[in-house]
């Protein structure tokens, strides 16, 4: 079940809009995280789902609720949303508990009588801060300060917290103990969580879901498993993590270029596929009663790209981001997709994504025995726990591979290379 879902929603402060057709469907008790570049509309959505600002058009339903549709805007304190900013903005003349207490509801005086009653001393139990009840925000650290905000937010109850870069003003170590916490807070009360955070691998790692963001849209929505090893586009790709593109040639299933022969599987892309490309894809939403995770055939044509449903109708024309039907457009997300066997031309150009631990290295210590594919390390960036190294291949193509740190090559090291598992071929986009 969904506990919030938001379908084309339009929003914007000036002519042009912000969120340009947002759809969403978060389901209850998960917590999803918000990532995109600066300026993509992240704040924009969390304030829209709180009712601080009305949508053009969609809708927003909470639960059971439509808050938001034609005609319809749910005042904020109406939607039953906590909300936790990046800098707790606690009151300065209320006591921890009475802050607390605050998000009950009531205002300030209130908040005052309530600070002793049994739900506050639940909540600051819950975020451990049961002995620090009685102190003024001001003798908090930034930390407790951000656990006080939670609790606040969580309070009343709410359906749906919004987190705005909740731990964006701490400490990396402080931060990894308070996301972990936070995640386990949720779980504890069985609510469903949107966060937003600059920090990819924070997303990946605590999130259930992730939904990645660029100029108001969303271009993919899923697990992090399926967000970084399947990204829809090379942009996720190389915005999620870090990301090798190299060129080759598509021979049905595999992928020639400078690491050799790869075991590969074609992506849809938001790039043109060129003629008669024909395969599957899963939706990654719901549209128009298809539910999430139902099959699509994707195909191509030189007009743009297009989705069939089972019975073979035409549903779409520009995926990933519309689907047409009755004249009705509605935007959708596919997850995944691969053409069906033989369809995409041979030598069709594509982009292949590896992920810098994909590639094995192996240092050759007699080059005349040393077998396969051959690199020279060129620079190595240690990071603590593991390095990058950039590598240059025999044919003079540079990547990047990621080494446990007790795997540390030196610069100029010979190495062999070997891709492990599967990569990812994107088409070409002018090719
Ligand atoms: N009150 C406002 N009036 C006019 N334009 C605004 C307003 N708030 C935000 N914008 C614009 O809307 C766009 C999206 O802003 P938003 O704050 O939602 O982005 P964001 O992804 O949260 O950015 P950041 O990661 O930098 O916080 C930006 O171009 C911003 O300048």
């Amino acid at each position: 079940m969904s506990r919030l879902s938001m379908r084309n929603v339009v929003v914007g402060y000036g002519v042009e809009p912000v969120l340009r057709g947002i759809s969403l469907e978060v389901p209850n008790g998960s917590l999803v995280a918000i990532v995109g570049p600066s300026g993509c509309g992240k704040t924009t959505l969390l304030r829209t789902i709180a009712g601080l600002i009305r949508a053009r058009s969609g809708e927003v339903r909470l639960g059971q609720r439509m808050v938001t549709t034609h005609g319809i805007h749910l005042a904020p304190e109406k939607r039953r949303i906590g909300w936790v900013p990046q800098d707790a903005a606690l009151f300065p003349h209320l006591t921890v508990a009475e802050n607390i207490a605050f998000g009950l509801g009531g205002g300030r005086r209130a908040a005052r009588r309530s600070a002793g009653e049994e739900r506050v001393r639940h909540l600051l139990c819950l975020v451990g801060l049961s002995a620090l009840a009685g102190r003024s925000p001001a003798q908090l650290s930034g930390g407790q300060a951000q656990r006080v905000a939670l609790a606040r937010a969580l309070a009343s109850g709410p359906e749906v917290v919004l987190m705005d870069e909740p731990f964006g003003a701490l400490d990396p170590l402080l931060r990894g103990e308070l996301r972990t916490e936070v995640r386990a807070l949720l779980a504890a009360e069985g609510m469903t969580g949107i966060l937003v955070t600059h920090d990819q691998a924070e997303a990946l790692s605590i999130a259930d879901y992730v939904a990645v963001m660029r100029d108001g849209e969303i271009l993919q929505f899923g697990t992090p498993t399926e967000v970084y090893e399947r990204p829809a586009t090379p942009w996720v790709a190389t915005f999620v993590g870090e990301s090798v593109f190299l060129p080759g040639l598509w021979r049905s299933g595999s992928v020639v270029g400078a690491l050799g022969s790869l075991e590969a599987e074609w992506m849809p892309g938001d790039a043109t596929l060129g003629d008669a490309t024909l395969g599957d894809a899963t939706l990654g939403n719901t549209v128009n009663g298809a539910s999430s995770g139902a099959d699509l055939a994707v195909g191509a044509s030189p007009a743009g790209v297009l989705a069939y449903d089972e019975s073979g109708v035409r549903h779409g024309s520009q995926l990933p981001s519309e689907i047409r039907r009755s004249g009705e457009t509605t935007p959708i997300t596919v997850v995944s997709g691969r053409p069906a066997a033989g369809v995409v031309g041979e030598d069709t150009p594509v982009a292949v994504l590896i992920r810098p631990e994909q590639l094995e290295l192996k240092l050759i210590v007699e080059p005349m025995l040393a077998q396969g594919l051959r690199a020279t390390v060129t620079a190595v960036s240690y990071t603590g726990h593991d390095a990058l190294l950039e590598l240059s291949l025999q044919s003079g193509t540079s990547c990047m591979a990621r080494v446990a740190a007790s795997g540390l090559l030196p610069v100029g090291a010979e190495v062999t290379v070997e891709v492990r598992g599967r990569v990812l071929a994107y088409p070409r986009a002018g090719d």
